[in-house]
């Protein structure tokens, strides 16, 4: 936690940890600079995936949700639960995050997670469509509401995943998702974030947002997690080719062995 007043937030490949550096080491890609990625850049990685690298949307969600749940694991072991059964709400939204958040889902009951989905729009393409049956047919329930109050929340689960909006989000939050934000801006059980914590700026973060207690970066952190204060950050989405990683100089940090998410702080 803490911020780095004057400093950015960095990878410290000596230290083996991601740490306040310099600001100008940040923009000179070097050997410890871990890159925090803009809005545009995050967006011409995840084309060049696509298009020139020839993945398919499926194949790097399900590594992405894979990430996510197994990180959420590290983190939060069913025993660390307070609650009778390790419950997880994972709040799913319009976009390629809510898609994460589904495999993430599916994920977490393989581990032994009690995981119920509240994705309020669902898109009617093949691939969510694919993914929410998925779910349903793992008996994953689907809120058919948002919890009214926060303390329902907090009394019924143990960690919230937020997988609403990820690094396509610009402009005010538009509803359902400005009454959901603010409710879960009130809860006190923790909440995991994929990829950028909901509602902030995918580059300035939101000082008086949503304060997760983790964030999981996917393929490289987005400038918003320089403002990110909580507990866990990990990074997750082992599947950047190394010619990719060069040409955007991500300096990404070694991921332990074969594990597919590294912890950051
Ligand atoms: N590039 C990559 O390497 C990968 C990215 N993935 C995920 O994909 C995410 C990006 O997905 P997308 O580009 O689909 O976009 P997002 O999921 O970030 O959000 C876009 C959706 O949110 C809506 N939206 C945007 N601003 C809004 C606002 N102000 N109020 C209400 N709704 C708003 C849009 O209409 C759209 O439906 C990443 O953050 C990550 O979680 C992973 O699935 C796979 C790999
Ligand atoms: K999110």
């Amino acid at each position: 936690g803490g911020r780095c007043r004057g400093w950015d937030r960095g990878w410290d490949r000596d230290r083996e940890l991601c740490q306040c550096l310099p600001r100008r080491a940040m923009h000179v890609p070097g050997p410890t600079g871990l890159r925090f990625l803009g809005q545009e850049e995050a967006q011409a990685i995840d084309q060049e995936l696509f298009n020139e690298y020839k993945f398919s949307v499926d194949q790097l969600m399900e590594l992405a949700g894979l990430s996510c749940a197994t990180a959420i694991a590290k983190a939060y072991p069913p025993s660390s639960f307070t609650t009778s059964q390790p419950a997880v709400l994972v709040i799913c939204g319009p976009g390629n995050n809510g898609g994460d958040g589904l495999v993430c889902a599916r994920h977490l009951k393989m581990f032994g997670y009690q995981p119920t989905v509240y994705y309020p729009k669902q898109p009617s393409k093949p691939l969510f469509e694919g993914l929410t049956t998925q779910c349903k047919k793992m008996d994953i329930p689907f809120l058919p509401e948002f919890p009214a109050e926060a303390a329902f929340i907090d009394e019924l689960y143990g960690l919230v995943v937020d997988a609403i909006f990820g690094f396509s989000f610009k402009g005010a939050v538009r509803e359902p998702f400005g009454s959901i934000l603010s409710t879960l801006e009130r809860v006190t059980v923790p909440i995991a974030s994929i990829d950028i914590p909901s509602g902030w700026d995918v580059e300035k973060g939101k000082a008086d947002g949503l304060q997760p207690d983790m964030l999981i970066s996917l393929t490289a952190p987005k400038k918003a997690a320089m403002h990110f204060t909580g507990r866990y950050h990990f990074l997750g989405g082992r599947f950047v080719p190394p010619a990719l990683q060069e040409k955007y100089a991500l300096n990404l940090p070694a991921y332990p062995g074969t594990d597919c998410v590294l912890q950051l702080t």
